[in-house]
């Protein structure tokens, strides 16, 4: 029976994927905010546990051992939108999960399975706890970690576009370097065997180049929306 209190929507899951710079974070941490969800950073979650394999001295070349010891750090992640946090072992990596050095190793570390099925598992924990559902961000969600959210999304955008935004973060950093270290990265993505960056045949696919970010997050948020008020 309705007792008069205001009834709670479904909790409805988000999955945004798409390449580096394409506005991913930006974008589902404002619709989230804006529409009540939690929020996931999936790319936090594989750079902090790179920064610990690195602090811990595994070689980022060896698989094995890799595999060996993806088991051992404890990555909690916290999924309020106006204050996403991410921990390991309890102290605060939110920084060090940024540098240069973390950045160019974590394709290696995201391509072994047993890095991805520890960290798949988590993200699954963490939708499912999510009261009024959650967005979540990353590479494989919409293909791999949450195959059954209510709505897929896309993003994508120039090489071009994505070098400037992301040397636009990066002080002093030059354009060209940064664009043929994301290129790279983006390959090695696609291309490991194990969940690769994909577009899942069910996402929407929302090219983000001539769109500014609050452009971005309103075709979200309508597009969150239609899909609630068609539930
Ligand atoms: N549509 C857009 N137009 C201009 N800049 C954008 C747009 N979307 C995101 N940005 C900026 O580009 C940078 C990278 O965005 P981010 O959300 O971190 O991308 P991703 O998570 O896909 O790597 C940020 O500085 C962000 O403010
Ligand atoms: N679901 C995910 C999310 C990120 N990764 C890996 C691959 C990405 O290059 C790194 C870092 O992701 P992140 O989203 O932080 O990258 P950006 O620099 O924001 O583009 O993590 C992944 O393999 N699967």
């Amino acid at each position: 029976m309705d007792n008069g209190a205001a009834r709670t929507a479904q909790p409805v899951i988000v999955a945004i994927d798409g390449p580096s710079g394409t506005g991913k974070s930006s974008t589902s941490k404002a619709v989230a905010a804006q529409l009540g969800l939690s929020y996931l950073d999936t790319g936090a979650q594989y750079r902090a546990i790179t920064w610990w394999m690195v602090t811990n001295g595994i070689d980022i070349d060896d698989p094995t051992a890799i595999a060996a010891v993806a088991g051992k750090p404890e990555i909690v992640s916290g999924t309020d939108p106006a204050q996403p946090t991410i921990t390991v072992d309890g102290v605060d990596v939110s920084g060090p999960i940024r540098t240069q050095e973390v950045t160019a190793k974590v394709s290696a570390v995201s391509a072994v399975p047993e890095v991805r099925a520890r960290i798949t598992e988590l993200q699954r924990s963490l939708a499912a706890a999510a009261e009024n559902g959650i967005v979540v961000e990353g590479r494989d969600i919409g293909t791999t970690v949450l195959p059954d959210a209510d709505l897929k999304i896309f993003l994508t955008a120039s090489a071009e576009a994505r070098a400037a935004r992301r040397s636009g973060e990066l002080k002093g950093s030059d354009l060209h370097s940064t664009r043929e270290a994301l290129i790279k990265r983006d390959a090695a993505d696609s291309s490991r065997k194990t969940s690769p960056l994909a577009k899942a045949d069910d996402a929407v696919e929302v090219d983000t180049t001539d769109l500014t970010l609050p452009q971005v997050i309103e075709c979200v948020v309508t597009l969150v929306e239609e899909k609630r008020a068609g539930k």
